[in-house]
This record gives structure tokens, C-alpha cells and sequence, in this order.
């Protein structure tokens, strides 16, 4: 495929990525802390500061019944949809159509009191790939979002601070067929999502108050998103 500019760092960030995401929270090593919890639904932070700054990376693990990897990055990483669960979004731009799987966002998100508002400029890509633990298991979906710089769109010259982030979504499906050979249905699949963040809040930020935002706006998102992807899917056919 023809190579754009930002390739071989996507290409080098999505493989990392999900290596990563791949590996247990066993295995991570110690100091993640299990910091909520809702059914099926863990998510584990681990307290690091950069310069005085909270950048806790944060690692979520989510069973949902019903949908499929397929769905959850379709309707993560499609814009058309942005606005319908991002619930601290202000404003977002698509500053570049890379490809069909590559775009160059700008998002400003809601200001949190008493920290300033916050934008962010990230290239945004979904990626298939084989699932090389389970040969003739269902593939694996992901999104990666990455910061990247904007020329037209300098950091810190208007209103908001900008921040950093790394995020990747891993998604793999699990199909339970049915005994009697029947077709495949919504209550014969479930989706195991993983879902890693490095949010650096860019300006400083009380740490008290990252905190406490990071701690009720992760769950939150999480629960809206999977939630808004099985209601717009119900009643549509399975995307594998
Ligand atoms: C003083 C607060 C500074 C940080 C505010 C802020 C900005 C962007 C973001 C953020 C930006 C993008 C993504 S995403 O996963 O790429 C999806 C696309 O939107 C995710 C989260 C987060 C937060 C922090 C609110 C916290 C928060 C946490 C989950 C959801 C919303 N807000």
C-alpha cells in the first residue's frame, strides 16, 4: 500500500501497542491497582508523575455480550459517531483523511474546573489483525491514538492547554456456536475489550483533581460507549 508520512510511526506504535495490550495485568508487573469495578467490567491505574504532572496510565478489561471487536472499533474510531458517546467532547475537527483507516483529529474537550479547558491533536487508526493465539478464531480489532503535531494548529496558542495521550483499543470477539449447528446470532458472541490510556494533561493540573476526573469520567465513558455500541447495533447484522 502506498506509505503516507505518519506510517512507520503507526505502523511501529499499533504493533507496540498491542503487545502490550495483549499482556495480562499479572504480567505487567506489579503497581496496577484495581481502582473500578462494575460486572464485567476492571479498571486498573497506575500512579506515575511526570514533572509534578499525573499521567497514571490506565488499562481497562471489558467482557460485553453481544457485539463484536469489529463493531466496537467501527463505531470508536468512525467520527460520525463522536459526538453520540464522547460525552467530555467539545468540539472535534478531522484535520486530515489520511486513508481509510488513518485520520488526523482535533478535539477539544469540556473544561473540568478549576483545571484551564484542554484540546488534543491525535492520528487515529484501525487495524485488523490475524489472531495468531486462536488459528481459526475471529480476528482482532484495534484502534490506536496517538498525538501528533498540527503546523495549522500550534499547542498552547488559544484558550487550551494541550494535551498528550497515547490510547489503544483492543478488541477480540468470542463466538460460542450454537449446539444444533444453527446460524450465529447476537447471544452466541462476546467481546473482550482492552482498553489502555497515557493521558499527560499538558499544563499543570492539580493532581487531587486529575485524579478525581480520571477516577469518574474512565468508567463513565467506558460503560456509555459499549453501551451506545450494543444499542446501535441490536438490530443489525453481525459485523465480523
Ligand atoms: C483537567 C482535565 C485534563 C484532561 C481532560 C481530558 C481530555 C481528553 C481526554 C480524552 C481524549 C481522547 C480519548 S480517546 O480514547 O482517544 C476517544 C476519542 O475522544 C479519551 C480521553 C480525557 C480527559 C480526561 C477528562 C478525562 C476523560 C477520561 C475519559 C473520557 C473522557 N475524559
Amino acid at each position: 500500500a502506498l506509505q503516507h508520512r505518519l506510517w512507520p510511526d503507526i505502523d511501529r506504535l499499533v504493533k507496540q501497542q498491542v503487545a502490550m495490550s495483549r499482556m495480562g495485568i499479572g504480567d505487567c508487573g506489579t503497581g496496577w491497582q484495581l481502582f473500578a469495578e462494575d460486572g464485567e467490567m476492571k479498571m486498573y491505574r497506575r500512579e506515575e508523575e511526570i514533572d509534578g504532572m499525573v499521567v497514571d496510565p490506565l488499562k481497562a478489561v471489558h467482557i460485553v455480550k453481544g457485539i463484536t471487536g469489529h463493531e466496537v472499533c467501527h463505531y470508536f474510531f468512525n467520527p460520525k459517531y463522536r459526538y453520540d458517546w464522547e460525552t467530555t467532547l467539545e468540539h472535534m475537527t478531522v484535520l486530515e483523511n489520511i486513508s481509510d483507516d488513518t485520520l488526523v483529529f482535533l478535539q477539544t474537550h469540556k473544561r473540568i474546573w478549576p483545571a484551564s479547558q484542554r484540546d488534543v491533536v491525535f492520528w487515529s487508526h484501525i487495524r485488523k489483525l490475524p489472531n495468531d493465539q486462536d488459528r481459526d478464531g475471529p480476528d482482532i480489532w484495534t484502534v490506536v491514538n496517538n498525538s501528533t503535531e498540527s503546523p495549522e494548529h500550534p499547542a498552547n496558542v488559544g484558550k487550551c492547554v494541550r494535551i498528550y495521550l497515547t490510547v489503544c483499543l483492543l478488541c477480540q470477539t468470542r463466538v460460542h456456536p450454537p449446539k444444533d449447528g444453527a446460524p450465529i446470532t447476537r447471544d452466541d458472541v462476546s467481546c473482550k475489550i482492552t482498553y489502555c490510556s497515557v493521558v499527560n494533561p499538558g499544563g499543570w493540573a492539580p493532581a487531587s483533581v486529575l485524579r478525581a476526573v480520571y477516577k469518574r469520567e474512565y468508567p463513565k465513558f467506558l460503560k456509555r460507549f459499549t453501551a451506545y455500541v450494543i444499542n446501535q447495533t441490536k438490530n443489525k447484522p453481525l459485523m465480523f
